[in-house]
């Protein structure tokens, strides 16, 4: 062999040598790398979960009186796995803030689960929509076209209808010295209003499958609530281990028939002889006139209809049945509201929805009621777009983050006597329900907080004003106010376990 070719085969070992050398300390350097900065990734602090499981084996009926012991624990800001599926929970104002406010943009999506994939038509419902420009439409046309101050004042003469029709029966009950069934009854004045808001008619039982069109919805929030293996372990997915997903698809389609019948019932039917447009007619006219500047057609029209009727039939029912239970629980607290109502309105007339600003201490109620009984003890779940630092801790791009707003409310750090029902407690403070006030959250906070505020607010006010202001209240068989049951039986919206049963006796002098 020639030197040259000797000399050029060495050059070109040499070169090679030194390629994977320079490869190597490539490789090492990156792996190093990783290294470090994973150790500067501290994840929030969390009990140890099981392989697979998770955490999930740590939790009973009470997800949120769970979390609340486990965070005690491990702290504000905690981290824990419901399967494969990392989940923060925030357990103090604070944690709330930072999650809700100072980063609201990063955890304003929502995760996808059987429910919203199946039942809301692949999400597209405004409660379960990921962030991005068709949540951002969306919620502009919800906020502006349906749930405007305008479009609830047009549907007050409705309310103050259905309510009379309640005041009847009640006050019928009364001259029979008869036990209500508070709970049911509010049950069906707030599914009545949502109907006749949303659809333009009640709807019955007999409209929603076999078993019913109320019990059906309770089905679906039930399903919603419950822990789906599907959702936490996605290679579980085809075997439906808990038969859920064969039950979501089968109310799919029962919600769907029933939809389709609702627009099919609105289309040609002329709207001059409505006291108030229902909001089918105001999401048909958008999706005739294709003013929608966004892809809208029928199976947006349905998801809304679906999400407006779910998101406002048990939460304000439920906010109602707590506010109730607790006047029962406590009498003082009552005959204080019933002086306040006697002092604005008296005993010569009924109350009317522009006397209930001049309420101030059924406000400061309301807002005690709320602090210790959240209808969405932990909101809805939020979702993060992408890797964030919060407080120091690194919560990774797809966390569930939920926000314990029934343990802000019992926080001892944040609360004097945080058990006891105390409305007096928000005397002279600022504090109110509006999202402003980490401390007191029941409407959420920040981009995905609740846009049926207002209505909600308005709902609960003057059922709680009208049943308390024609009525007093007594328990049944000798009862005591004590012994009323407060056990919750936890779902999205988490209502008592038991209904609230009294006798009234008519108070007014009309
Ligand atoms: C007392 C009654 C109500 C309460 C306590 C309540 C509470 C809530 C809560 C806690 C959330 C989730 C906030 C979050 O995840 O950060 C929410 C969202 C929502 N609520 Fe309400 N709500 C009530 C009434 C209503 C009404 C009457 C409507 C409409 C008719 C409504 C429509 C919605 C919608 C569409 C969302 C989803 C918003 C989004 O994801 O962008 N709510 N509500």
């Amino acid at each position: 062999m020639s030197i040259k070719k000797r000399v050029f085969i060495n050059t070109m070992a040499f070169l090679w040598l030194a390629l994977a050398v320079v490869a190597i300390v490539f490789l090492l350097l990156q792996q190093l790398q990783k290294k470090f900065s994973k150790k500067k990734k501290i994840l929030p602090p969390g009990p140890r979960g099981l392989p697979l499981l998770g955490n999930l084996h740590m939790f009973g009926d009470n997800l949120h009186q769970d979390l609340n012991k486990i965070a005690k624990k491990h702290g504000p800001i905690m981290s824990i796995h419901f399967g494969l599926v990392p989940v923060i929970v925030a357990s103090t104002p604070y944690a709330a803030e930072q999650f809700l406010k100072t980063h609201d943009l990063t955890f304003s999506s929502r995760p996808s689960n059987q429910v919203s994939e199946n039942i809301f038509y692949k999400r597209k419902n405004l409660v379960s929509a990921r962030y991005g420009p068709y949540w951002r439409n969306m919620r502009k046309l919800c906020t502006l076209q349906l749930l405007s101050s305008a479009k609830i004042l047009a549907f007050q003469p409705m309310r103050k209808q259905e309510l009379g029709i309640l005041i009847n029966f009640v006050k019928q009950a009364a001259m029979e010295h008869k036990v209500v069934d508070l709970t049911a009854k509010v049950g069906s004045l707030s599914a009545n209003m949502s109907c006749l808001m949303i659809f333009g008619k009640k709807y019955m039982d007999e409209d929603l499958g076999e078993k019913g069109f109320k019990a059906i919805i309770q089905d679906m929030l039930h399903i919603a609530a419950l822990p789906n293996f599907s959702d936490f372990f996605p290679f579980l997915r085809i075997f439906d281990l808990q038969g859920y997903n064969r039950r979501v698809k089968e109310l799919a389609k029962l919600f769907d028939e029933f939809l389709e019948r609702v627009i099919d019932e609105h289309v040609g039917e002329s709207n001059e002889q409505k006291q108030a447009k229902d909001m089918v007619d105001t999401l048909m006219e958008i999706l005739q006139s294709g003013a929608a500047e966004f892809e809208f057609d029928r199976r947006h029209v349905k998801a809304i209809m679906l999400d407006l009727l779910i998101a406002s039939m048990d939460t304000s029912s439920t906010t109602i049945d707590w506010i109730l239970t607790e006047l029962l629980r406590h009498p003082d607290v009552m005959k204080k509201v019933q002086n306040e109502l006697e002092q604005v309105i008296g005993k010569n007339r009924m109350v009317e929805e522009s006397d209930l600003e001049s309420l101030e201490y059924l406000d400061m109620v309301i807002k005690e009621s709320n602090r210790l009984h959240p209808a969405a003890p932990l909101l809805l779940p939020h979702e993060s777009i992408e890797d964030c630092t919060v407080d120091g801790f690194h919560i990774p791009k797809g966390s569930r983050v939920l926000i314990n707003i029934w343990a802000i409310g019992r926080d001892p750090d944040t609360w004097v006597e945080p058990e006891k029902f105390k409305p007096e407690r928000f005397q002279g403070s600022n504090i109110d329900l509006r999202g402003r006030h980490f401390q007191l959250l029941p409407f959420g906070s920040g981009r995905r907080s609740c846009p049926g505020l207002q209505l909600g607010l308005t709902v609960v006010r003057l059922m709680v004003a009208q049943l308390v202001h024609c009525f007093n209240w007594e328990l049944p068989n000798g009862m005591m106010p004590k012994d009323i049951n407060i056990t919750e039986k936890f779902g999205l919206v988490t209502a008592r376990a038991q209904h609230l049963m009294a006798i009234p006796n008519y108070r007014l002098h009309i």
